[in-house]
């Protein structure tokens, strides 16, 4: 029998109700027209997450990348779906699973500096979870932090050092030892090379793959720099306004993209080198999630729209062998 995928994501969902303030309220009593619609960050995601596997998820801004990351995370509850841990929906692991399974699910955030707390010495910021948790005694508390900085390539000596002591890519090693601190099984990484340095971003990433190696680490990782997801993604999703539009192997996706707007991302990003290819802009405007558009949610800008995409929303479907796409082309011309 095959394993599980580790992670599982069954129409995942998640819309962020809007609060009205007071002057809010009380215009709206006096009959004005205020705009209290939910925002529908990411909906109905499948995605399944193979032990050791690198996917690459990538998109324009406000597209619910890090929503989604979050959820995967455990930091914010799913509005909808279902979330598979290795196999079992989280909803129905006992609490002490639940919260086992939360901890195996870490986050690398992309500001360390806005991310580690500047009152805490390091040892403290990497220590205090697994001690907490149980999974260290206090009293070998400083040598496991030595450790786990040593792994990071940080120096142990640094342990009573403050945030602020540190480089922008040493406090990045920081939060990797934070996350790794409670041996987790896969890594959430929402932009984490993203304000780094270009030689400093690589050598995070050759980090994060040597980890991948050393401790069988499994990756969601976020990020809207191309090339950095095409380095080291196994497979990469590309999403548009809350959905995946296409997942594909990295390599296949890369050479010959299916959904047009993933088309329109790589046509348009340079490849003049790896480090240059970043988004550049497409044809209008990203739609508002509060008003996504009826059909494929990509009609409006898409150069191949027919009258269908604009009624009718395309299913994320296998188009070949672990290709997916959502696009009505795939059903006329053939992928
Ligand atoms: N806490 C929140 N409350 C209300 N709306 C939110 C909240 N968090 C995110 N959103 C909205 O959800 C949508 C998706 O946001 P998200 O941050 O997930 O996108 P993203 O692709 O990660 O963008 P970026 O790359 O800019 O971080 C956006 O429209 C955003 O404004």
């Amino acid at each position: 029998m095959t394993a599980p995928p580790i992670v599982e994501l069954n129409g995942l969902t998640k819309r962020f109700s809007r609060k009205l303030d007071v002057v809010e309220r009380f215009a709206r009593r006096l009959g004005a027209a205020i705009d209290d619609r939910a925002v529908q960050a990411v909906s109905g995601v499948d995605l399944s997450i193979a032990e050791g596997e690198v996917v690459g998820l990538v998109g324009e801004s406000g597209c619910g990348k890090s929503t989604l990351g979050r959820m995967v995370a455990g930091i914010l509850p799913p509005s909808a779906g279902v979330l598979r841990w290795r196999g079992t929906d989280m909803r129905k692991l006992s609490p002490a699973d639940r919260h086992r399974a939360n901890l195996k699910i870490q986050m690398v955030f992309q500001d360390p500096m806005a991310s580690l707390n500047p009152r805490l010495r390091v040892a403290d910021i990497v220590g205090e979870a697994p001690v907490v948790h149980g999974l260290v005694p206090r009293r070998q508390a400083e040598e496991y932090v030595a450790a786990t900085l040593r792994q990071v390539g940080l120096d142990p000596a640094y342990l009573r050092r403050y945030p602020h002591q540190f480089s922008g890519g040493q406090r990045q090693r920081i939060g990797i030892a934070r996350a790794l601190a409670v041996k987790p099984d896969v890594l959430v990484c929402d932009e984490s090379v993203a304000a780094l340095d270009v030689s400093i971003q690589a050598q995070i990433i050759n980090l994060f793959m040597r980890l991948r190696e050393e401790l069988s680490l499994t990756y969601l990782f976020i990020s809207h720099d191309l090339g950095v997801v095409e380095h080291i993604s196994d497979r990469t999703a590309i999403m548009y306004l809350g959905r995946i539009v296409e997942l594909a192997p990295t390599p296949e996706l890369f050479d010959k993209p299916n959904h047009p707007y993933a088309k329109a991302l790589l046509d348009e990003a340079p490849r003049v080198s790896v480090e240059k290819r970043r988004f550049a802009p497409i044809r209008g405007e990203i739609p508002s999630p509060l008003d996504p558009p009826a059909g494929c949610a990509f009609h409006p800008r898409c150069p191949h729209a027919m009258p269908r995409c604009s009624a009718e929303r395309p299913a994320l479907r296998e188009i070949a062998p672990r290709r997916w796409s959502a696009c009505h082309l795939n059903e006329t011309t053939g992928p």
